[in-house]
């Protein structure tokens, strides 16, 4: 494949700084709400925002038995807070009627990190971005994140929550994972896209491009 081209699920949530990213690691990015637009793409970006909206959006907008069907055939997906509970086959704390989309074999607390911390900036190490050590960490934004509380026998853990901040300090939520990938599937409980690190969004690309 040469240039690849990967769609931003556009019902709701960041989009464009989504599409900027993947225009700055080599991807066509455009913007995805008709089924068309679903089929034609190489791969999908399904953006933070509020994940109850886009679930009940990609129903009105008859997209969700199509992302089903494409992900159950294997189309490489990247789900970014919002974007990673509607990947996860199971949520914890959803509202009552809330449905995913599913296919990444983890449960997902929604609003895990508590209203006490609503935002919060922090490095992480990311395995295959910027391994543990290489000094070069992840700069990474928590905007009411979830986190996943449980991952299953094929996910790969990517990264977790470190036990001491930045000052030392220890961190409550430590050691929980906060990004995975599961075959072509791959969430972050994070916002790689605007603290303008650009390594997830290379990361996503090379998997669309069969890496
Ligand atoms: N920044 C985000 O995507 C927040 C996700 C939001 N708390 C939700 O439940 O969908």
């Amino acid at each position: 494949m040469s240039t690849p081209t990967v769609g931003v699920l556009a019902l709701q949530g960041d989009v464009r700084e989504h599409l900027t990213a993947l225009e700055s690691v080599g991807a066509r990015a455009l913007t995805v709400r008709r089924p068309a637009e679903l089929t034609a793409v190489d791969g999908l970006v399904i953006p933070g925002g509020e994940s109850t909206t886009i679930d009940k959006l990609l129903r009105i907008f008859e997209l969700r038995d199509l992302l089903q069907t494409r992900i159950k055939e294997g189309l490489p997906v990247y789900g970014s807070c919002a974007g990673m509970i509607l990947l996860a086959d199971r949520i914890l704390d959803g509202t009552a009627d809330q449905q995913t989309v599913g296919g990444m074999d983890v449960v997902v607390r929604r609003n895990a990190f508590g209203r006490q911390v609503d935002s919060f900036e922090t490095d992480l190490d990311v395995v295959g971005i910027a391994d543990a050590g290489s000094g070069d960490p992840v700069r990474t934004a928590f905007i009411r994140a979830p986190w996943i509380e449980e991952a299953g026998r094929d996910v790969e853990v990517l990264a977790r929550i470190p036990a001491v901040d930045t000052q030392g300090r220890p961190v409550a939520a430590a050691g929980r994972i906060v990004a995975a990938r599961q075959g072509p599937l791959l969430a972050t409980a994070f916002h790689p896209e605007i603290t303008g690190d650009t390594r997830v969004h290379g990361l996503f690309v090379g998997m669309v491009a069969g890496g």
